[in-house]
């Protein structure tokens, strides 16, 4: 089980995340809301170790991995699909792919190389590479470069990468961002199974409320950097916060003009197509099961 329990960041005199206290259990989907600035990437950051925080931890399996980097941490069996930087981009898609398995077979980042059992089981890797690859659909560009290759395939190609390493906790920031409407159903169809899997952790930041309707088991929502609401995912889309956020509904009692006002966005902030509540907090989130104040 992944844990957070007062996990804080501040940036200066902002705080980012404010001490949030969560845990995500094997076989669940939970999906990660809020508006724009709320705080979502940078609580990923802080659980994937992208980030250092100001206070708090982050445990995986009651063991308290905050002060690992985020590499230790990946080898701890923390995946975050993220990092288009993580691509060798002078290598084919299946160099990549296989390069990820090579990394992760018989544990082998955990243990650091070892070049005998890599080349003594060449034929398994490639096996498992080539899977891989047919899981996202990627096996007719398997021999092209990855620096050619359009942005969403380069996204499906993080979540091979990711797949490879084999992660007890899967972490997909918007993973269906920058795809065409032909890329995106093959990483939702992989999320899906991964989710039937029922042994992973998967953590979903997501904007778009569709999918989250349709994978999530649970969702929480982050606003202001704290844990506002936590629930099922009826409930917690039914709460107005998310109902505002996301769907523009004003909560009873406010006027129109109000309701398309700004209020709640930080002044420094861009304008929000679908502007952030005002307020916040417990008042706010009366069908979700509040967190914190
Ligand atoms: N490295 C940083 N230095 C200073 N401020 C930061 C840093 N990273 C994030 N922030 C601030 O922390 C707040 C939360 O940002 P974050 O990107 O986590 O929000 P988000 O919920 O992921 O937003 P979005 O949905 O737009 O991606 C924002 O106000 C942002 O400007």
């Amino acid at each position: 089980m992944l844990a957070t329990r007062d996990l804080t960041v501040r940036f200066g005199g902002h705080v980012a995340v404010d001490r949030v206290t969560c845990s995500f259990e094997p076989g669940t989907l939970t999906a990660i809301v809020g508006p724009n600035g709320a705080g979502k990437t940078t609580y990923f950051n802080l659980i994937s170790g992208q980030l250092k925080a100001s206070a708090g931890e982050v445990t995986l399996d009651g063991r308290d991995v905050s002060g690992l980097s985020a590499s230790e941490r990946t080898r701890a069996g923390l995946g975050r699909a993220f990092q288009l930087t993580n691509l060798f981009p002078r290598l084919t898609v299946l160099e990549n792919v296989r390069l990820a398995v090579q990394a992760t077979r018989d544990g082998a980042h955990r243990r650091g190389f070892n070049l005998w059992s890599i080349w003594s089981d060449h034929a398994g890797l490639l096996a498992r590479a080539d899977e891989i690859l047919a899981a996202v659909d990627m096996k007719a560009k398997e021999h092209e470069l990855v620096a050619s290759l359009p942005h969403g395939d380069q996204r499906k190609l993080e979540v091979a990468l990711l797949m490879a390493l084999e992660p007890s906790v899967f972490m997909f920031d918007e993973p269906t961002a920058g795809m065409n409407a032909a890329e995106a159903p093959v990483i939702l169809d992989l999320i899906r199974q991964l989710k039937a899997d029922r042994s992973k952790t998967i953590l979903l930041v997501e904007h778009k409320m569709d999918v989250v309707r349709e994978l999530a088991d649970r969702i929480i929502v982050l606003h202001n950097g704290q844990l506002v609401a936590d629930g099922e995912p009826a409930e917690v889309i039914a709460s107005p916060i998310v109902q505002e956020a996301y769907l523009g509904v004003a909560p009873a009692g406010r006027d129109a003009q109000d309701a398309s006002g700004s209020a709640g966005r930080p002044d420094d902030a861009p304008p929000h197509p679908n502007p952030p509540p005002r307020g916040g907090g417990a008042e706010d989130t009366r069908a979700g099961r509040v967190e914190k104040p």
